[in-house]
């Protein structure tokens, strides 16, 4: 069966002066994914979001949003969006739903039912009648959440939503995000730059550098457990090593077998019980991760 998509980026350039910011990009968005969109600072992802909420204009080619055309449709095109590009303006001095609804005023058709409902999506039901200047960054964060998914948007772009998270944060935004595509079907395009975050929360990942998409992944969410990595066993004899097992390559002393993590002690007791001495075994490093330091050049991320 063929995925429904919500984002088409067809062949999108921006050139300001004689600098390209992005280039010839593609890109489909299929629906109901939690889709990250992963690059070194500077590669470009702002300025693809801009573009995608009509906050820069597109140089070349264009961008649907739900069939949409950003350029030709846009109030078509954006109504199907809600999204955190800059900080979220909110009135420190009101209320959390003082300040939603002072927003749903401003939407056509979002009740104070609805409210609520957005407000239990982001886990803030607790807070939600405390003023604005009482909250912490996460709860700021969700604070937005709430209001961009208030019309119910199809899809929901937060652009690098991880930043000043602490790890219990990021952990509660990836649940929340999961919760909202799980449940209302909304498709969430999430940008950054560290994919160790974008492996936690993301069905897919884009890769950007330099403007340009240089690899599109599926992330197996939730299933590390079934994850190959690279395991190398420290040994006396790696020929021999080898030779034993079946495969691998071997470096130096070390022989390194892409395996799950499960089937490490089974290898080890492979090799000690015909008689190679193990002296380490390590995770040598994941995959995708390898990939992702390769092509960016390792330097500039995170
Ligand atoms: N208005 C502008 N005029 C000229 N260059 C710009 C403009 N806006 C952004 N750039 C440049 O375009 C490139 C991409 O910037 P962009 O902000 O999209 O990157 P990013 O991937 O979002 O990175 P970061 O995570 O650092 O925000 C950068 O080199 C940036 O300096």
């Amino acid at each position: 069966m063929q995925k429904k998509t919500v984002v088409q980026i067809k062949g999108v350039s921006k050139k300001i002066g004689s600098k390209t910011l992005i280039d010839n990009l593609t890109l489909d968005i299929p629906a109901g994914q939690v889709f990250g969109f992963l690059g070194p600072n500077g590669a470009g992802k702002t300025t693809t979001i801009r573009m995608m909420v009509g906050l820069m204009s597109i140089t070349q080619g264009d961008i649907l949003i739900q069939g949409s055309s950003i350029k030709d449709e846009f109030e078509q095109a954006i109504s199907h969006v809600g999204a955190i590009v800059e900080n979220p303006e909110m009135y420190k001095f009101l209320t959390g739903y003082q300040n939603l609804l002072h927003y749903a005023r401003m939407s056509p058709g979002v009740t104070e039912q609805r409210i609520m409902e957005a407000v239990e999506r982001v886990g803030m039901q607790h807070r939600i009648h405390d003023k604005v200047k009482t909250y912490s960054l996460g709860m700021r964060q969700r604070l937005g959440v709430a209001q961009a998914i208030l019309h119910k948007p199809k899809l929901l772009i937060l652009d690098e939503p991880t930043n000043g998270l602490d790890p219990q944060g990021i952990r509660e935004l990836r649940d929340y995000l999961r919760e909202l595509s799980r449940e209302e079907g909304t498709t969430v395009f999430v940008s950054s730059h560290l994919l160790s975050e974008m492996e936690l929360m993301c069905d897919t990942v884009a890769v950007i550098q330099q403007g340009r998409l240089i690899d599109i992944k599926e992330l197996k969410s939730g299933d590390s457990e079934n994850e190959l990595h690279e395991i190398a066993f420290e040994v006396n004899d790696p020929q021999r090593a080898k030779a034993i097992i079946g495969e691998g390559r071997i470096e130096e002393n070390r022989l390194i077998v892409n395996a799950k993590r499960e089937s490490t002690p089974e290898i080890n007791a492979k090799l000690v019980m015909s008689g190679i001495s193990v002296f380490g075994i390590y995770t040598v490093k994941h995959s995708l991760e390898d990939q992702f330091l390769e092509i960016t050049g390792g330097g500039h991320i995170g």
